[in-house]
């Protein structure tokens, strides 16, 4: 099988939810499902940060969303793991500068599944594209409290000097992202928002994955 095609890529780019046990307000299952309603686009499984799932309970939970996933028809990636996301039959890994390169990955996976590589300047997008990234996460846009080691706030700037460099790669902003910030994201050039808390801590989950949504297709705020 080929590798995705970049216009099917941005479509799935446009609400990208990404949690773990460790962000949700509900049972992960709950927070899924209901986000899966409200429209994501594409899920990443992230289970990191204090009193993260490991072993058998991670491999159990992974199985549970990935079924949601599949039920639901949305993509399920798998973030720094190459041996849960084969484990799991993920339909993508997603990379940072610290992890495995996604040269490594793609040699591992195949042409087709999808590769997300974090990148926070040309230079990193450049050589995540030489290496077979499908997608870049750039970021952190705004502060964000869900990622300890997160590098400086880049502000939307970056995603500016990206596209202004010429790169034409499917592109997604992440880091502290709201539905009352995410509309300079998309006009920075980025084909989608990434998001943890903003939906995972929401009151009305489905809901505010909805919002997201209209947001990015219409390209404007909700009246
Ligand atoms: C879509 C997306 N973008 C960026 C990241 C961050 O990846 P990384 O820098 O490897 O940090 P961790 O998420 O592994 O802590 C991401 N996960 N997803
Ligand atoms: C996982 C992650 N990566 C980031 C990066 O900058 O690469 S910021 C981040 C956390 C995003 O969570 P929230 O939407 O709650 O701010
Ligand atoms: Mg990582």
């Amino acid at each position: 099988m080929k590798r995705i095609d970049s216009e099917d890529m941005r479509k799935l780019l446009k609400v990208y939810f990404i949690m773990g046990s460790v962000n949700c307000r509900l049972s992960p299952a709950e927070t899924l499902s209901a986000a899966a309603d409200g429209g994501i686009t594409l899920f990443q499984f992230r289970e990191k940060g204090p009193g993260a799932l490991t072993g058998a309970a991670l491999l159990e939970l992974g199985q549970q969303l990935r079924a949601i996933c599949r039920d639901k028809r949305i993509p399920f990636i798998v973030n720094d793991d190459l041996e849960l996301a084969v484990a799991l039959d993920a339909d993508g890994v997603h990379v940072g500068q610290d992890d495995l390169p996604a040269r490594t990955i793609r040699q591992r996976l195949g042409e087709h599944k999808i590769i997300g590589v974090s990148a926070h300047n040309p230079a990193e997008a450049q050589q995540a594209i030489a290496d077979g990234a499908d997608y870049l996460g750039v970021g952190p846009v705004y502060p964000t409290s869900s990622k300890d080691d997160a590098e400086a706030v880049q502000g939307t700037a970056v995603i500016d000097t990206l596209r202004r460099s010429g790169l034409n790669i499917p592109l997604v902003g992440i880091g502290g992202i709201t539905l009352g910030n995410a509309l300079p994201v998309i006009r920075a050039g980025a084909d989608g928002i990434s998001v943890i808390s903003a939906i995972a801590g929401a009151e009305d989950i489905r809901e505010t994955a909805r919002a997201f949504g209209r947001i990015i297709q219409s390209g404007m705020l909700p009246e």
